[in-house]
């Protein structure tokens, strides 16, 4: 591995559904196209047309797959509508070989499963704070997405998440409260690598 791949450290992006997330990082592709690499997942369905094995997803049979769970290679895998989905170690680390950043957008679930099992990747962990968590139930509602139903297991999973956060678990947090100034945060953090620009957490009275 170069000294320069070496230097690229994965980032770890976490934080409640609706803070967020989608909207910062989708700023940082179009502002900086070549610096980040998508991770190829694996999946035991078929390919549709026009999707290509190890472009799209790795394609793999069921065995090859548990195969893979069982040697421990993924960082976390999931069954939707009967077919196998999963991020590999590997395939992270192959974006890093390529010269490019790998930018993981998971929950705290998987964070915790990266500490646990995979730590040698030493990704960067930040954490996209709502400002307040009526702020966040109004974003849900804006973007018209959520049920009723999903909205309050969404909020109910949130409270979880910032108490997570609270024990420490991130090296950065940025609060996404004025979307130009968490997106300056966050650049500075992610592309200058100035860990000390990310903000304090919130304390979230109304929990
Ligand atoms: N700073 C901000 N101020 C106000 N609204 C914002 C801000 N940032 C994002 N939003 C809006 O909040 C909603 C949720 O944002 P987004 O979909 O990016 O969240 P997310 O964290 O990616 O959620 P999920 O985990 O469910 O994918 C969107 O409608 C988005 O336009």
């Amino acid at each position: 591995m170069s000294i320069a791949a070496n230097l690229i450290r994965p980032v770890v992006i976490c934080g409640p559904s609706g803070t967020g997330k989608s909207t910062l990082l989708k700023k940082l592709f179009v502002e900086f196209p070549d610096r980040f690499g998508f991770s190829v997942s694996h999946t035991t369905r078929a390919p549709r047309p026009g999707e290509e094995n190890g472009t799209s997803y790795h394609f793999v049979t069921r065995e090859q797959f548990l195969d893979l769970v069982k040697a421990d290679g993924f960082i976390e895998h999931a069954e939707f509508s009967g077919n196998m989905y999963g991020t590999s170690v590997k395939a992270v680390e192959d974006v890093k070989k390529g010269g490019k950043m790998c930018i993981l957008d998971i929950d705290t679930q998987g964070v915790k499963l990266i500490k646990k099992n995979h730590p040698y990747l030493n990704p960067l962990y930040v954490f996209i704070s709502p400002p307040s968590l009526s702020s966040l139930k109004t974003r849900l509602t804006g973007r018209g997405t959520e049920s009723e139903q999903s909205m309050s297991a969404r909020l109910a999973a949130a409270v979880g998440e910032l108490d997570y956060a609270k024990s420490g678990a991130f090296d950065v947090v940025v609060v996404n409260d004025d979307l130009e100034r968490a997106y300056n945060v966050l650049k500075q953090v992610i592309i200058d690598g100035k860990t000390e620009a990310g903000d304090k957490l919130p304390h979230f009275e109304d929990k």
